[in-house]
């Protein structure tokens, strides 16, 4: 569904990072798509993690711009892009292993109980949280999450990254970044995150995908940005470019007209 005449939902234009002599980003131009998985491939050190994290606001660059919908943004940190709707998962996942996965889905966003209950003494409303975690789930097209009652620590790898896929995509978020959701998972799994990467792009939130696994940026991205020595070398698809083109992108191998 995306199209190159459609404003971006997210776009970045030069952007510059430094730390001290060592040049992060150089000069990166990025545009994220309403309806797309735009995947984001590069070797190590290319400028990845800063790009991402200077999207998300847990960096500030130094030069460019930032634009959400067209409007001009200066993110003063995660939380603030946060607000803004840019969700990000991160590797570490950070969910909280001794509780539930409602409990997960709605960290930080507890819902209170109606009435003066939930107003003057604050009581946390589990039933309905519960509920609204299934529903969320099932949306999602989430199965292999049965019972939201179960604590996040009884959980496969596979089954945290979708607790922690659920909560980004749960509150209303525009724009969806994981950072390498398959790192740590097997063939199975991995597929399922897959599956839910697109039922998450199907339900209308665009995502950024960091992978080093390229069959996996093949199977679930419609446009694929390469970053390389801190700037994008290129946008490919998997229709227009080989794994192996874009390997040889990726490391310099082949020139491209960016
Ligand atoms: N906080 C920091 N302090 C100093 N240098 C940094 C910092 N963060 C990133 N860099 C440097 O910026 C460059 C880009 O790093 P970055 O982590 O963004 O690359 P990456 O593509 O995500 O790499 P990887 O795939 O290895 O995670 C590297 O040279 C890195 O050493």
């Amino acid at each position: 569904m995306n199209s190159s005449d459609s404003t971006p939902i997210l776009q970045a234009r030069g952007l510059v990072k430094t730390f001290g002599r060592v040049v992060g980003l150089d000069g990166v131009d990025l545009e994220l798509y309403p309806g797309e998985v735009l995947a984001v491939i590069g070797d190590n050190g290319a400028g990845k993690s800063t790009l991402i994290k200077c999207l998300t606001g847990a960096e500030i660059p130094d030069e460019g711009e930032i634009r959400l919908d067209g409007k001009r943004m200066h993110f003063k940190g995660p939380q603030d892009a946060r607000t803004h709707g840019i969700e990000t998962v991160y590797q570490n996942l950070a969910l909280s292993p001794a509780l539930d996965i409602a409990a997960n889905l709605f960290l930080g966003r507890e819902e209170r109980k109606p009435g003066p209950l939930g107003t003057l003494l604050r009581v946390v409303d589990k039933k309905g949280m519960r509920q609204r975690a299934r529903a969320e789930l099932h949306a999602l097209g989430i199965t292999t999450l049965q019972d939201v009652t179960v604590p996040v620590e009884n959980l496969s790898g596979g089954q945290r990254q979708a607790v922690a896929v659920a909560r980004a995509a749960a509150f209303g978020s525009k724009v969806v970044v994981l950072d390498e959701p398959t790192a740590a998972l097997g063939v199975r799994e991995s597929n399922q995150v897959l599956e839910l990467i697109r039922n998450l792009r199907d339900r209308g939130v665009p995502v950024i995908l960091i992978s080093h696994d390229m069959p996996h940026v093949f199977k679930v991205a419609d446009r694929i940005h390469i970053q390389r020595l801190g700037r994008r070398a290129a946008t490919i698809t998997p229709e227009s470019h080989s794994m192996t083109d874009a390997v040889a992108i990726m490391t310099g191998a082949r020139e491209t007209s960016g």
